[in-house]
């Protein structure tokens, strides 16, 4: 279970929320809304402990994210809105450095298996910055198949991708949910049946 209790954050001269509270179990996919500029990245940044609340705290099964960010980054798995990948490197590079930085070990055949399944084989060895907008957001999301994260906190996880990255992406969604996963995710798009069901939590853009 992941929990936000009283979180409140600034930018510049402005409060973004104040006071915000909320529960996502395991099982369970919450699908953040809101305007560009409400706060939802710097809710997410907070979730995932990249970022500072103002005041309030994250709590990860009842224990303050802060005090164990090991046993929490263990079990999480955060997508920002940037693909996040060396643009001079491959996707098989890319991919085999992220591996080596999070100490999870896999054979060469499980990482061409997950390049099959986002659609990259025959372009993994392309330096990433050649690849198509929606080709780069499939090595970020490549990433998903790689880390057995039970927590997935996803920012903007469709963008560029096209109707069958989409289906896959959501798919997957469903099945980690139907396993027990938890996800928060936003996306300026509707999440559709596939995605499973899914709770709306909807930020409100304050002035
Ligand atoms: N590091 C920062 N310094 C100053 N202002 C910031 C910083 N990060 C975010 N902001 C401001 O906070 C506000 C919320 O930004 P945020 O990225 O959280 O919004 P968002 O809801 O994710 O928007 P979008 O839908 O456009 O991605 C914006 O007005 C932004 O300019």
């Amino acid at each position: 279970m992941l929990e936000a209790c009283g979180l409140t954050c600034s930018k510049r001269d402005r409060t973004l929320f104040e006071g915000l509270s909320l529960v996502v179990n395991t099982g369970e996919l919450l699908y953040l809304r809101g305007p560009n500029g409400a706060g939802k990245t710097s809710l997410l940044r907070i979730l995932t402990g990249l970022s500072e609340p103002d005041s309030g705290a994250v709590l990860y099964n009842g224990v303050n994210i802060s005090e164990d960010k090991t046993g929490y980054y263990r079990d999480l798995f955060y997508l920002g809105h940037k693909s996040g990948t060396n643009g001079s490197l491959s996707a098989l590079d890319n991919l085999s450095f992220w591996l080596a930085q999070h100490s999870i070990s896999m054979q060469e055949n499980t990482l061409y298996d997950v390049l099959a399944k986002v659609g990259l084989v025959g372009l993994e060895d392309v330096p990433v910055r050649y690849l198509s907008a929606g080709q780069q957001r499939r090595v970020a999301l490549s990433r998903l198949w790689l880390k057995p994260a039970k927590v997935w906190i996803l920012d903007e996880p469709f963008t560029a991708l096209d109707v069958k990255g989409v289906h896959l992406l959501e798919t997957s969604m469903k099945e980690h949910v139907s396993r027990g996963g938890l996800i928060i995710t936003t996306s300026h798009q509707h999440l559709s049946e596939t995605a499973g069901e899914h709770r709306v939590f909807d930020l409100e853009y304050r002035f």
